[in-house]
């Protein structure tokens, strides 16, 4: 039988498969290539599995291919990687524009990760109900910069409902990750999509926790018209994975479709004679904000606040 993992608790697994919810422990052993992981299953792997003979629960044999996954670094072990979610169809950055203000740089930052890990993104922009109408102009400006590089933008209030419906349809039989700096109504929101859930109550530990290797343990909520939300703590700001320079530009849409026609192929598109980013700038087909992040990004320098 084959299903779908929604939550781990580190040695049993709960496999959703149909109607039926069975709690799996795992056999053998399962390696992720490439990494060294101290986790062998995460939410969102499909898995085969048999059930234990005149048992209620399962035995884990396989776990199907990934197509894409995110991971969180140990703090302590070095190497050493959490898998934290598999197989996810968006992730989606919620962010406000005042109180928290949520930065450029940390918009991209996330899109760039996203990018990297292979998993389509959106952003969710919250709290309308707050904006005045120079607000009103600033978010325009915002969503063009994201929409005319193939971020999907919303604007919605967790607050008075608007565009939620938008939203329902938007994650509808997707697994989705929703990130978002502390404060912009990611519960909220999630509370609004999931009228049956308080999010608050679900307890998580958190990996640094006392300095101890604890283990986070996401778990996915069934959305009612279909789909999956991701939701840990741990998670929202969407794990920094390393990206080699040379790389970075890869994961910036709107300087990916031009690299080809630098005249250098090794052009880090920062002051080289012939660079075709940096003609686009100058013509200001891309935005300024989006390349100074990709130059803080390339200088180390940390755009997450
Ligand atoms: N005006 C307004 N306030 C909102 C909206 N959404 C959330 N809030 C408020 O913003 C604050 C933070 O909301 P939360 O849902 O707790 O935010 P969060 O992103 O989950 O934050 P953490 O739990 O700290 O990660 C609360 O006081 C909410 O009532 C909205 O659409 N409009
Ligand atoms: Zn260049």
């Amino acid at each position: 039988m084959q299903g779908l993992v929604t939550k781990s608790t580190g040695s049993w697994y709960q496999v959703k498969s149909g109607d039926q919810t069975i709690d799996c422990r795992i056999k053998g052993k399962f390696r992720t290539k490439g990494i060294t992981t101290t986790n062998p299953l995460a939410v969102g792997d499909i898995v085969d599995f048999e059930m234990e003979p005149e048992q209620e629960s399962g035995v884990i044999t396989n776990l199907t291919q990934r197509k894409n996954y995110i991971i969180r670094k140990s703090i302590n072990l070095s190497k050493q990687a959490q898998i934290i979610a598999a197989n996810l169809d968006l992730a989606l950055l919620v962010v406000t524009l005042a109180s928290p203000r949520t930065s450029l740089g940390f918009i991209d930052r996330f899109l760039v990760t996203a990018e990297a890990y292979g998993i389509r993104a959106c952003l969710i922009f919250n709290k309308l109900d707050l904006f005045s109408d120079e607000g009103l102009e600033i978010l325009a400006d915002y969503q063009a910069i994201y929409e005319n590089i193939g971020y999907p933008c919303y604007s919605v209030s967790a607050k008075d409902g608007t565009n939620i419906d938008v939203v329902q349809n938007l994650l509808k039989d997707k697994v989705t990750l929703f990130s978002g700096h502390s404060g912009v109504g990611k519960s909220s929101l999630i509370n609004a999509l999931l009228p049956d859930l308080d999010l608050r109550t679900h307890m998580v530990s958190d990996w640094s926790d006392k300095g101890m290797h604890t283990t986070t343990f996401a778990e996915m909520f069934d959305l009612p018209q279909g789909g999956y939300i991701i939701d840990t703590p741990g998670i929202r700001e969407l794990g920094v994975i390393d990206i080699e320079k040379q790389e970075l530009g890869h994961f910036f849409p709107e300087m990916r479709e031009l690299m080809n026609q630098c005249r250098f192929n090794n052009c880090r598109h920062i002051n080289e004679p012939g660079c075709a980013v940096l003609a686009a700038i100058e013509a200001g087909d891309i935005a300024l904000s989006r390349y100074d992040s990709y130059l803080s990004i390339y200088n180390g320098n940390d755009t997450r606040a």
